[in-house]
């Protein structure tokens, strides 16, 4: 009854249209509350998930204003997007959380809201958000439709047991469709069209709905107030001044400044120094209790003492530590190296506070003959790469080289007399540099994902080229509705990783939508394919990759590394070979440059000038295999 209650009152207010009017700001700023005085059951803990763009940082607004937590603002959109990357790019990218109060039916409820990030990238994030959550608002565009990331999100909060709330947005455009969303929902998750909530977060029409469902709905915090002190930290992010800041959902007891804390997992004694809710901004607390959502600050100094999914407890009592999630594996590695070694301590401190903020990126020293000192970082995909090195260079200030990503392969080893000793003949490859000699090989594995495409059907022959060309197996093919069509396809993971799903944009305009899960390793035939300048192999040019691709890649490879390469005063050839054998060859011819050459007469300090650059220029080169390659190469060559 309740259900139906939200529904028709949600089609009243649309009915009314209501989309004009101003949303009633309720400002609770002036008198300051205290959280904790607010019950269990007048805590609702909540995130919102949805397919990428679908608009969740906007009804994350909405709810803030609705809820007087921000002033209504004159189109200054997503409060919770905080980082300068993820304004410049529309997309969030961290999962951000604000504590709200809201009036309903006299009583006065406190709403945990967490807002997640859409891109399959960032799902780490996601799964991370609902752990603090008993439930979800499945947020879905009602002209879009259910997307890739729909279903995948779905599924996660449903394996979690949270409640869902289902609810369409964008219904003020032009060409929403909400009885058709109703339709697929109903035919791939079941959701009876009746609890579905029609909105249009940009217009700010049916909040009210949204915000009585989730009290109406969704369960108050499973937690004690009376207990010992148990809190698990979901994130974490560095301050300047205050060290590392561990957001945490208190499961039991209480919380207070000058309290001694401990963690389960790096077993370290720390006291409270600070304790705040986010509104979103931070409001400072003597106090954090049972059901709530807070930042402590206790003067952790480093990335590894702060760790998600760790708990925390007060040093003298014994509790069971919570459960904390599995940890993010990384799909995509590449190698990050300072411009110049005299940057490598910068760079190091750069890297160390922003993975504190970042927990799914794994960090191992690396060096390389060409490239210098640096490390190997692990990413879970090809935009969170791209992401965190944005990141270093917009809040840290530094300029670093990133290498080409790769993924993770499997190698089973002949036996040899120490392997047979040592009882382990697999490897884990993720540098190509440190692939095994095919001699020594006796099967090789690669990453595979299942892959989930949502697309209209006018464009499945080309979908179904592009899987075929990216070696992809279909799986399945189901119809969601008259229009679209929902394939699971698995495909290596290398396939993927690069570029597949900006070539499912480009060849669907934009309508397709794709995510992927992990499937663990499969059999296949891979190989090592080396570039050698002038007979000498250099290893940060070297690609693994699946047999088939070996004559076209080499040939690309070559004539790209021949239009790179700046001349040099030896000729130099340039060969692509695998397993000794030569698959292709290019030759760059000898040149000598003088940059002077074109000055006649003139001022002496001009020569001199020219001929400095020049010199600062063949610093920044490499030598290999006495050829000066410029640090540029690398980083072209491995682009694609
Ligand atoms: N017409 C209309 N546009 C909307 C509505 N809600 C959001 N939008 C627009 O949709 C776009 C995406 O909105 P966001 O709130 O950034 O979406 P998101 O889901 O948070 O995106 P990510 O954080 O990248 O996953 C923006 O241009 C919004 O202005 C709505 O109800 N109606």
């Amino acid at each position: 009854m309740m259900r139906l209650y939200n529904v028709q009152k949600c089609l009243r207010l649309v009915n009314k249209q209501i989309c004009n009017t101003i949303i009633p700001v309720r400002l609770y700023g002036s008198k300051p509350i205290d959280y904790t005085e607010i019950p269990l059951e007048r805590i609702r803990n909540f995130s919102i998930i949805a397919h990428v763009d679908h608009g969740k940082s906007t009804l994350a607004d909405r709810l803030l204003e609705f809820t007087g937590a921000i002033k209504k603002t004159s189109g200054q959109n997503q409060v919770l997007d905080k980082l300068q990357v993820e304004k410049e790019r529309g997309i969030t990218v961290k999962a951000q959380s604000a504590s709200l109060i809201y009036i309903y039916q006299g009583e006065q409820y406190l709403l945990n809201l967490i807002d997640t990030p859409g891109h399959v990238d960032f799902s780490n994030e996601v799964s991370r958000s609902l752990s603090a959550c008993q439930g979800v608002i499945l947020l879905v565009d009602a002209n879009d439709g259910v997307q890739a990331q729909t279903v995948a999100n779905f599924y996660l909060a449903f394996g979690n047991d949270l409640l869902i709330i289902p609810v369409l947005n964008k219904i003020d455009l032009k060409n929403a469709d909400p009885e058709r969303v109703c339709g697929q929902l109903k035919t791939l998750f079941d959701i009876d069209p009746k609890d579905v909530l029609k909105i249009s977060a940009k217009q700010g029409i049916g909040i009210e709905c949204v915000l009585d469902a989730i009290i109406e709905r969704l369960p108050p915090p499973n937690a004690v107030r009376g207990g010992k002190f148990r809190a698990l930290v979901f994130d974490s992010w560095y301050d300047k001044y205050r060290g590392a800041l561990s957001l945490m959902y208190i499961k039991d007891g209480e919380v207070r400044i000058g309290d001694s804390v401990a963690s389960c997992h790096t077993k370290k004694t720390y006291e409270v120094r600070g304790l705040s809710v986010l509104r979103p901004n931070e409001e400072s607390v003597d106090k954090l209790v049972a059901g709530q959502i807070g930042l402590v600050g206790c003067n952790m100094r480093s990335s590894q003492e702060s760790c998600i999914g760790d708990t925390l407890h007060k040093t003298h009592e014994e509790v069971e530590p919570l459960q904390g999630f599995k940890p993010a594996r990384p799909m995509v590695f590449a190698g990050i190296y300072p411009m110049d070694q005299s940057q490598h301590v910068h760079l190091r401190g750069a890297i160390d506070k922003l993975v504190l903020n970042d927990s799914a990126v794994t960090v191992n020293i690396d060096s390389s003959p060409a490239l210098g000192q640096g490390w190997r970082l692990g990413f879970l995909g090809l935009l969170h790469l791209e992401v965190f090195s944005q990141r270093l260079v917009q809040e840290y200030g530094a300029d670093p080289i990133l290498t080409a990503p790769s993924v993770t392969y499997k190698v089973i080893l002949k036996p040899t007399k120490k392997i047979i000793e040592d009882k382990n003949d697999t490897l884990f490859v993720n540098n190509p540099a440190l692939f095994p000699d095919h001699l020594q090989i006796k099967e090789c594995h690669e990453p595979m994902v299942s892959g989930t495409i949502i697309t209209p059907d006018s464009y499945l022959g080309s979908i179904i080229s592009l899987c075929m060309e990216r070696r992809g197996v279909q799986k399945s093919a189901t119809n969601i509705d008259n229009e679209r069509v929902m394939l699971v396809y698995d495909l290596p993971l290398s396939e993927v990783v690069l570029d597949f799903h900006d070539t499912l944009k480009t060849i669907s305009s934009g309508y397709a939508s794709f995510d992927y899960e992990d499937m663990g390793y499969q059999f296949s035939s891979l190989v090592k394919m080396n570039i050698l300048l002038n007979g000498t192999a250099v290893d940060e040019l070297s690609v693994i990759m699946h047999s088939s691709r070996v004559q076209t890649m080499g040939r690309k490879l070559v004539l790209k590394l021949r239009d790179i390469i700046p001349r040099q005063m030896v000729q130099i050839a340039i060969q692509a070979t695998v397993n000794g054998k030569v698959i292709a060859r290019e030759t760059l011819k000898a040149y000598r440059k003088d940059v002077t050459a074109k000055l006649y007469g003139g001022d002496v300090t001009r020569r001199m000038k020219l001929l400095a650059q020049q010199a600062a220029g063949k610093k920044k080169m490499r030598m290999v295999a006495n050829i000066s390659l410029p640090r540029e190469t690398f980083i072209d060559v491995l682009k694609k």
